[in-house]
């Protein structure tokens, strides 16, 4: 048995490449865009939004895949266990399943477009995949830059929310864009978290993540700020009358919201203690979306 093998064991190395949790990041927002489309048009077809769903599962797999792939290469996984390279020390098998993965989730978009005769929602899937593939490929690495919750929310929020809407209904909605800015926004509250406990490793391989740029401190203040945010802007739109009054049912995520920012305040700068609070954030994001989405059904 290798030292690596007694401090980590290998099914929860597995467990940790694979990240289930992180999938309800794909769910949220064709879930959000699916319900806003039945809220206004009474309109839901289930074979759209199934395939829809894991199309978008795929597609993020590709993503994870294929970062542990492009991480490799520029070295700053070297201490990442999990990452799937590291594990198999196969990086040519990872990459072409990562291929696979976006090969199979981009046929469920196709299928989708060809059902609707209608090429708006692969284009926008294209655009979101193009974006992810920014993160991290080379020879953009934007994420090294710092601009990967930019993207993020983009992808995640206005873009994959209104491909979701559009896949139900063939039109736009103001609401439902409305609604992506949040789920944008606790999307990439989940990646920002991701990077408190990577800053040494993040500062060798010259990646300038937003908390090296802008230290640990001003990073969990800036946290809470956008964390917070999401609340009084839900309750702005419902007084415009713009969402539904139980779309507030979103504030039941708060409990999770504020374990978040207390737990990032208080370990900001000690990695080991940190380093859980992207899966705090993934709760925050899994109820304040599932509860957004409720209250557009109710
Ligand atoms: C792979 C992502 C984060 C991991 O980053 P990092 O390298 O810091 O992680 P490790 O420490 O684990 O190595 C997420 C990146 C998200 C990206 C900016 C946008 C992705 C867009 C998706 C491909 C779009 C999916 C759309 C779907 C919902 C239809
Ligand atoms: O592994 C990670 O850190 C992340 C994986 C991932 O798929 C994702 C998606 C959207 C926002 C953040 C993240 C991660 O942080």
């Amino acid at each position: 048995m290798t030292t690596k093998q007694i401090l980590y064991p290998k099914g929860k190395l597995w467990m940790a490449a694979i990240k289930p949790p992180m999938y309800s990041v794909a769910i949220m927002p064709i879930w959000v865009g699916t319900t806003v489309a039945f809220a206004e048009t009474k309109i839901f077809n289930g074979a759209i939004f199934s395939t829809f769903i894991a199309a978008a599962i795929l597609i993020l797999a590709w993503e994870n895949i294929s970062n542990d792939v492009f991480d490799s290469e520029t070295g700053i996984d070297k201490n990442k266990h999990h990452s799937l390279v590291n594990l198999t020390g196969k990086k040519l098998a990872v990459f072409w399943l990562g291929n696979l993965c976006l090969i199979l989730g981009l046929l469920g978009i196709l299928a989708i477009a060809i059902w609707q005769q209608d090429l708006t929602v692969i284009w926008l899937i294209l655009l979101c995949c193009g974006l992810g593939y920014m993160y991290q490929g080379p020879p953009f690495r934007l994420g090294y830059q710092g601009l990967g919750e930019i993207l993020c929310f983009f992808a995640f929020g206005p873009l994959a929310v209104s491909a979701a809407y559009y896949s139900q209904t063939q039109t736009w909605s103001t609401t439902s864009l409305l609604a992506s800015v949040i789920v944008g926004i606790v999307t990439s509250l989940i990646l920002f978290c991701s990077h408190f406990h990577q800053v040494n490793d993040d500062i060798a391989a010259g990646k300038r993540s937003p908390i090296v740029r802008l230290g640990t401190d001003k990073g969990s203040q800036l946290l809470t700020w956008f964390t917070a945010s999401i609340y009084p802007l839900s309750l702005i739109l419902v007084l415009w009358g713009v969402f539904p009054a139980w779309t507030l049912l979103s504030w039941l995520s708060l409990p999770s919201a504020f374990k978040l920012c207390r737990h990032v305040q208080q370990n900001h700068n000690q990695p080991d203690k940190v380093s859980n609070c992207k899966f705090i954030a993934v709760a925050v994001h899994f109820w304040s979306c599932l509860l957004l989405g409720v209250g557009f059904v109710l």
